[in-house]
């Protein structure tokens, strides 16, 4: 019998690894809502909202908003939405996502797994170039970048190692263009009952 709770999938990886490019694939193909933490913030930021400052000052300097901000906008985005299933992009990055998300969210869904892309950091760094040259993202360039890796290093790669512990982890190898990454994700998906 299902408890009626929405699925959930936590989508994690470094800056530049395609988790937003597989999300959006994973839309299309499974028909998942796809929710991307950064781009709440920065819609948040966009709607003159008294924490606009604030997520700005993060997103330039590659920190992690605070998860009370971040998990009002993603908890928001879900009553919204109409669907069962999500994919949800770039959360929990930090110990304090973590521990937000488990206070508020975490009897409210059932997270299925941690779908991690792995993915050199030279190959992601280029990636993130080349999108900065056109993208008008205020992170886009090699300073805030050089933040958001130690960030990554530092502060979610520990999550991922969390919920390793605890089996939830399906890694793929995102070193490969997009379709073939995302051959790899159906394959996944399929393997976990997922069509
Ligand atoms: N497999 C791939 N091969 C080459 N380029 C890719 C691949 N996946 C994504 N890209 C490109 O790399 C850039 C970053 O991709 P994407 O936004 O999906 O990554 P991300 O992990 O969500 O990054 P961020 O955390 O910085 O938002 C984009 O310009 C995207 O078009
Ligand atoms: N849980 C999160 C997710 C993102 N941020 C901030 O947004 C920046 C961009 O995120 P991307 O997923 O698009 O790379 C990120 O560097 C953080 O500053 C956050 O604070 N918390």
């Amino acid at each position: 019998m299902g408890d009626n709770k929405p699925s959930l999938i936590f989508v994690l990886g470094s800056p530049g690894s395609g988790k937003g490019t597989q999300c959006q694939k994973i839309k299309q193909h499974f028909g998942f809502e796809a929710l991307s933490a950064g781009d709440l913030l920065v819609q948040e930021r966009q709607s003159g909202s008294k924490d606009g400052d604030l997520i700005e000052h993060c997103i330039v300097e590659g920190k992690i908003v605070p998860s009370e901000i971040t998990v009002r906008l993603i908890d928001n985005a879900m009553k919204k939405s109409s669907s069962q299933k999500f994919v949800v992009d770039g959360y929990p990055r930090n110990e304090d996502n973590l521990t937000g998300w488990e206070r508020l969210m975490g009897s409210k869904v059932n997270l299925k797994f941690v779908l991690f892309f792995e993915c050199p950091q030279e190959v992601c760094l280029n990636r993130i170039l080349k999108r900065g040259e056109n993208s008008g993202r205020s992170d886009d360039n090699k300073t805030s970048l050089v933040k958001r890796f130690e960030t990554y290093k530092v502060s979610t790669k520990p999550i991922i190692e969390h919920y390793r512990k605890q089996n939830l982890v399906k890694t793929i190898d995102g070193d490969a263009d997009p379709e073939e990454v995302f051959e790899r994700v159906k394959e996944l998906f399929e393997k976990e009952g997922i069509s």
